[in-house]
């Protein structure tokens, strides 16, 4: 299998002196081409701050991040903007679409930004909408869709310029169960098609057993579950 992305050493502390907190405490991890993995650990264990350093929008205070054997360098901001345009796909709880665009514009402008042809953007645009069945949306705006489209929506758009690796933070919190559900199974279909790594942090064990792998945070250690029942006996309680 093909590594895409590893953590090497990964630390992130917060503050100073006295009220320094150390959430991440040297994560080691290598995610491979096509494999999803679910993120999950008690609230405030460092989940949206692994995501975001993995995400490239957050520097590690300690510790390598690498993409495609390349080590990223938080230091030069254009070299990141090319990384997170290019290589990366995000979705969050709220989808957080333009609300002035279309869907269609929504879409299009991620793959302008990735640099691909007007041609190449139709075609995955035209694919997208059908596969995600909002074909009759592509003209309405974000308010005019119900909140399971726009996650469908927020799907297609991190996706659309083909990324490596895709990253979603508590994309169904704001979802109920069946909605929820069909939006991850279709992140999985699109993400595995696309042999994208896809990594989601979500606080709803039911999704677990959809994964490849179970990685846990807990007291800035992250771990790997091989049991859902465990995870779930030791964090959760069903939403
Ligand atoms: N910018 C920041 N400055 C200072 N502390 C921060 C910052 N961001 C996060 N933290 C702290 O780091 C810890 C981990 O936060 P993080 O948001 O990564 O946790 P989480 O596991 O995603 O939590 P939740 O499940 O509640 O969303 C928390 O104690 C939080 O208060």
């Amino acid at each position: 299998m093909k590594s895409v992305m590893a953590c090497q050493g990964i630390s992130k502390s917060y503050g100073a002196g006295d009220i320094l907190e150390r959430v991440l405490k040297r994560v080691d991890l290598e995610l491979f081409e096509g494999q999803a993995s679910v993120l999950v650990g008690p609230s405030g264990s460092g989940k949206t701050t692994l995501l975001s350093i993995l995400g490239c929008l957050l520097a590690p205070s300690e510790g390598q991040l690498l993409i495609a054997d390349q080590t990223v360098n938080f230091s030069d901001k254009s070299s990141l903007t090319e990384v997170r345009r290019k290589k990366l796909g995000f979705i969050f709880q709220h989808a957080q679409l333009l609300p002035f665009l279309t869907i269609e514009e929504n879409l299009a402008i991620v793959g302008r930004n990735a640099g691909m042809e007007d041609m190449d953007i139709k075609q995955r645009l035209d694919g997208l909408l059908q596969r995600l069945e909002l074909k009759v949306m592509r003209y309405k705006y974000p308010a005019q869709l119900s909140g399971g489209q726009r996650q469908r929506v927020a799907i297609a758009r991190a996706l659309l310029h083909r990324p490596s690796i895709v990253l979603a933070d508590e994309p169904t919190a704001a979802l109920d169960w069946n909605t929820g559900k069909t939006v991850v199974e279709l992140l999985l279909e699109q993400a595995r098609l696309e042999k994208a790594v896809l990594v989601v942090v979500t606080h709803d064990t039911r999704m677990l057993p959809l994964f490849d792998r179970i990685l846990t945070i807990a007291d800035g250690l992250l771990s790997e579950q091989r049991q859902t029942a465990a995870v779930e006996n030791t964090f959760y309680t069903q939403p």
